[in-house]
């Protein structure tokens, strides 16, 4: 490591002296450019730029007369003059360039400033340092010319050397012209008026073509010539080679040898310093041999360095090496490790999937309302948020603002969580397996609940003006539900129908009423049905129906419903709903087989709730915001009353708990979109969001139902229609069986039913008298005036059955047996007729109901009654067919219930169990709740299903359902064909 740190500091001396020489090249090139004018080369040239513009001499000879006029008396600029000389020795071009170098050295000489040798102007002296040498000189005289101006031209001029200067300073000596260098000398030989004697001036000739042979091939002379000592070949061969190009020089060799002056064996042996010369170049040849000690030192000394830096590049190689080999180990070990991870990591994902999806099935049997939460962004960017992390398995934690860090922190669980930037379609993609099984007979509810301005609307609709991309859950599914159509073309044929309503004020309005006015609510719907799945599938047939065929009459639908809907603007939102939407989707489904199908989807789009001090309504405002936070009460009261597993559901208490009674308590797939508002100001009301959120999450319906039909029940069903018609039509005498024509008679019909309305459960009984106005309403429907039946059904349910009758009762019995037979489908019904059975009152005669486990499970299944032994034999007959037809609808319900669900629809896995374990019988019920939840059920008899989604009502079981039954088309007040033909 300390030869790394070492060698790393003498890179950088080495690049500091680099700059520093750079610095004061540029200094010289600056001074020569005001002095002389443009150099032609850069500002800031390199080595070789700034000495190719100075090796023909001319600049610098300007120069030095700029500042010394005259001190250069004679420039060579044009070598016009020269070519006659050229011509008679055939002289290099380069030659000329020595005139002006040589003139400027003399002229330097004169001043007693530093110089530099000719050879330094040379390329190949480039890298030995010549060029510091000539920067030197220049800068040198710029010194010169500085103080000389400063001195106002007193001439006393006393150089000081720098550092740099020291090497090329030592050479100046005070030479006369023809000891300044080996080339001045040369030089000085082509004055002809100087008196030299023969064997000097050739001497000087042939070192003179030497050197301009060297200039110009920039051959190595000095090295062939010292290579010669050694007795190289190549060298020799070289010698000779430069010698016979240039017939003078061999001319005057030969000479030299005849005369033996000069032995070639003494050349060869001897280097060129050591060649005899004359006496007076003594001195010159004494500061070759001093300048050329100097080299070898500088070039030893930069051996050194060099030898330094190889093995200092040696060792960092191996530094490197080890690194390189250190590094690709920790990448490998790297890589191994993160391939466990990602093992690792698969691994989790498929154990989290696998989680998943057992938790959806145990969701699907238990028939939980599944709760998605969705946080929409930030609009303030000022304002903190209070999201804390969102989970990809569903959980959500958000932090409390105004407490510290450790009780801060509250953790919640749901199916799934959508952060801010969650698009519609992400949203979409996670609800679409729900929506799609609407397409395979269930039923589906939607619901976008959270405070006001948390993104309702967002979801359900889109944002006003919305893109493609924008479009929110309704009009996605409605375009998925298209899509199903057309894919099951060949094996199904769907007919789509649309209604939209909202409920303003505790009043459901209808918002694709034909001419709906805003100001007059004209369209108010005045009838809500409950459990009407159970007939026609539509819980407001009084709303306008509307057929769609593809998404662009859907999406008029929406926007003329938006248009209608009651919105105003508040201070937290701009357009804020002040109405329950829902928007919902009857399919009705015929295979090619003759089997049906239908189902229903709500969409829903509560109004937010909100604080009237926050949102700062008054007036009509304030009335709507005092009614959407009651009928939300009214949704958490249902929501509490259904996970506690209450006997009482208060369903009845708003418009909106009884629109979504259905979907709450009935057979439908639920699934709630929790909004928040990320704010900090809104924590409030978002863990108060969250809070009901989770409790949603724990309530469970039961096992969701399809609503399809095969051709082969349909069938029987029909026949059970026939015989059953057949069988009353031969009995009237046999059995005072009034009932079966009476049934027919809405009037007469209440009062043999209150008569005998068996022991009901004690909380429907109390959810009447709680709310005796949504009664007397239903009753007022039913064109049942008077109030008894209803007092007379409670007292009877408050005081339970009687144990004995007279034969007046009893016959009222099998009056009320007719009547539940005719309402197979009602749980209610059926567990009447056990508790019937039960209770004693069996001892009639006439009516005994089958011990079927499943009874009243299925709306397909049918009550077989017995037959007593005063029927006579036609009738006993087409009891044994019924018998037999019951049997057989039965087992085609179960086959069908255990056959799996068509492979398309993305739940299907869950309906597979929906025949083995969704026993409808309220026992079974409670066994399979208690083996799922580990909760004991609240009474021996008592069954939540029949609880939350049977019908409370025995007026409205016997009176509603019956009446439908007994009129098959259901009651639609039409305001278009389409409800008629729906009916
Ligand atoms: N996920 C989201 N991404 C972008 N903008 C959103 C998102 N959710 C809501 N917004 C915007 O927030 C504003 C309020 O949303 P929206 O009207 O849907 O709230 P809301 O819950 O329906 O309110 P209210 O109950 O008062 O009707 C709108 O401008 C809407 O475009």
């Amino acid at each position: 490591m300390t030869s790394v740190r070492s060698g790393l500091h003498e890179l950088n001396l080495a690049s500091r002296r680099a700059e520093e020489a750079a610095a004061r090249r540029f200094q010289a090139v600056q001074w020569l450019h005001s002095v002389v004018g443009q150099l032609g080369i850069p500002t800031q040239p390199s080595e070789k730029e700034f000495i190719s513009c100075l090796r023909n001499g001319m600049i610098l000879c300007n120069a030095i007369n700029k500042i010394h006029p005259g001190a250069v008396p004679k420039v060579v600029e044009n070598y016009s003059h020269l070519q006659s000389f050229n011509r008679e020795y055939q002289l290099p071009q380069a030659y000329q360039y020595f005139e002006n170098v040589r003139n400027f050295l003399v002229a330097l000489e004169h001043l007693r400033l530093p110089g530099f040798e000719a050879s330094d102007l040379e390329k190949d002296n480039l890298e030995f340092g010549s060029v510091t040498k000539v920067v030197d000189c220049i800068l040198g005289l710029k010194a010169y010319h500085e103080s000389k101006m400063t001195s106002s031209g007193n001439g006393f001029y006393k150089h000081i050397k720098t550092p740099t200067f020291q090497l090329s300073a030592t050479k100046v000596q005070p030479l006369s012209a023809s000891k300044t260098s080996r080339h001045l000398d040369m030089s000085s030989v082509r004055d002809k008026n100087d008196c030299i004697d023969d064997e000097s001036d050739k001497l000087k000739v042939i070192a003179k073509l030497f050197a301009d042979h060297i200039f110009n091939s920039k051959e190595n002379i000095v090295e062939n010539l010292m290579s010669l000592e050694h007795g190289s070949e190549n060298s020799r061969v070289n010698f000779e080679k430069i010698i016979s190009r240039f017939p003078e020089l061999q001319s005057v060799f030969k000479n030299f040898l005849s005369e033996g002056t000069l032995k070639p064996s003494d050349l060869k042996s001897m280097p060129l310093e050591e060649l005899p010369v004359r006496e007076e170049d003594q001195s010159s040849r004494s500061l070759l041999k001093k300048t050329n000690s100097n080299h070898r030192r500088l070039l030893k000394s930069q051996e050194k360095e060099l030898a330094v830096l190889k093995t200092l590049f040696i060792n960092t190689k191996q530094d490197f090496k080890e690194f390189q080999v250190h590094l690709q180990r920790d990448l490998m070990e790297l890589g191994n490790q993160m391939q466990e991870m990602s093992s690792a990591a698969q691994g989790y994902y498929k154990v989290v999937e696998e989680n998943r999806k057992l938790y959806n099935m145990v969701q699907d049997l238990k028939g939980n309302i599944r709760v998605f939460c969705r946080v929409r962004p930030i609009f303030n960017r000022e304002m903190k948020g209070v999201i804390d992390y969102i989970g990809k398995d569903g959980s959500l934690f958000v932090v409390d603002p105004s407490k510290l860090q450790k009780d801060a922190r509250k953790t919640f669980q749901f199916n799934q969580v959508f952060g801010p930037t969650s698009t519609q379609d992400d949203v979409y993609k996670e609800t679409q397996p729900l929506i799609r099984s609407v397409m395979d007979g269930y039923n589906v509810c939607i619901f976008a609940y959270g405070q006001t301005g948390s993104g309702k609307t967002y979801t359900m609709s889109g944002p006003p003006g919305r893109s493609a991309s924008e479009m929110g859950i309704n009009y996605l599914a409605l375009s998925d539900l298209f899509l199903i159509c057309d894919k099951r073309r060949d094996m199904m044929t769907y007919e789509i129908y649309v209604q939209m309503v909202e409920i303003y004020n505790e009043q459901v309005r209808d918002l694709l009423a034909e001419n709906f006015t805003c100001t007059k609510y004209p369209f108010i719907v005045p009838n809500i049905r409950t459990c009407s799945s159970e007939d026609d599938g539509l819980s407001l047939p009084d709303a306008t129906m509307h057929s769609v065929n593809c998404t662009r009459d859907v999406l008029k639908l929406m926007e003329a419903g938006e248009v209608n809907r009651a919105v105003s603007s508040t201070s937290m939102n701009n357009r804020s709903s002040r109405s329950h939407s829902i928007f919902m989707v009857h399919v009705r489904g015929k295979d090619t087989s003759g089997g049906t199908l239908r189902s229903c989807l709500h969409l829903v789009d509560l109004a937010g709730s909100e604080r009237v001090d926050k949102s700062e309504v008054t007036g009509d405002r304030l009335k709507e915001a005092q009614y959407i936070n009651k009928s939300l009460s009214c949704l958490g009261d249902v929501i509490s009353a259904l996970a506690q597993k209450n006997s009482h559901i208060p369903y009845r208490n708003s418009k909106l708990t009884l629109l979504l009674q259905d979907s709450l308590g009935g057979q439908a797939k639920t699934l709630m979109f929790a909004h928040l508002s990320p704010e900090e100001d809104s924590f409030g009301e978002t863990i108060s969001t969250l809070k009901f959120a989770q409790r949603v999450s724990t309530v469970e319906l039961g096992a969701a139902r399809a609503h399809k039909e095969t051709r082969e029940v349909m069938h029987l069903k029909e026949q059970v229609e026939n015989l059953k018609k057949a069988l009353g039509a031969e009995e009237p005498k046999n059995v005072s069986y009034s009932g079966a024509k009476e049934i027919k008679s809405p009037f007469s019909r209440p009062v043999a039913t209150t008569e005998r309305t068996p022991p009901r459960l004690r909380r429907l009984s109390i959810e009447n008298c709680s709310n005796t106005k949504v009664t007397n309403h239903l009753e007022d429907r039913k064109g049942v005036k008077s109030p008894l039946p209803s007092r007379r059904a409670k007292r009877m349910s408050l005081e339970g059955p009687k144990p004995c009758k007279t034969e007046e009762q009893a016959k009222g019995d099998l009056t009320m047996e007719v009547n539940q037979l005719k309402n197979p489908r009602s749980p209610v019904s059926s567990y009447q007729t056990r508790a019937v059975k039960v209770d004693g009152r069996t001892s009639i005669p006439q009516f005994q109901l089958l011990q079927t486990p499943d009874k009243g499970s299925s709306r397909n299944e049918v009550q077989i009654i017995s037959v007593d032994s005063r029927t006579n034999g036609k009738s006993s007959h087409i009891r044994k067919s019924l018998r037999t037809i019951g049997k057989l609808i039965n087992g085609s319900e179960k086959r069908k219930e255990n056959m799996p669900t068509d492979p398309r629809s993305p739940l299907g896995v869950s309906t597979n169990f929906s025949g083995i374990k969704s026993p409808h019988t309220s026992n079974a019920k409670t066994v399979r709740r208690q083996s799922l939840t580990g909760v004991m059920p609240s009474g021996p008899e008592r069954s939540r299903r029949s609880s939350i989604g049977g019908n409370t009502n025995p007026i409205e079981i016997n009176g509603v359902n019956g009446a439908r039954n007994a009129k098959t088309p259901p009651p639609m007040r039409s305001p278009t064909k389409i409800g008629k033909q729906w009916a």
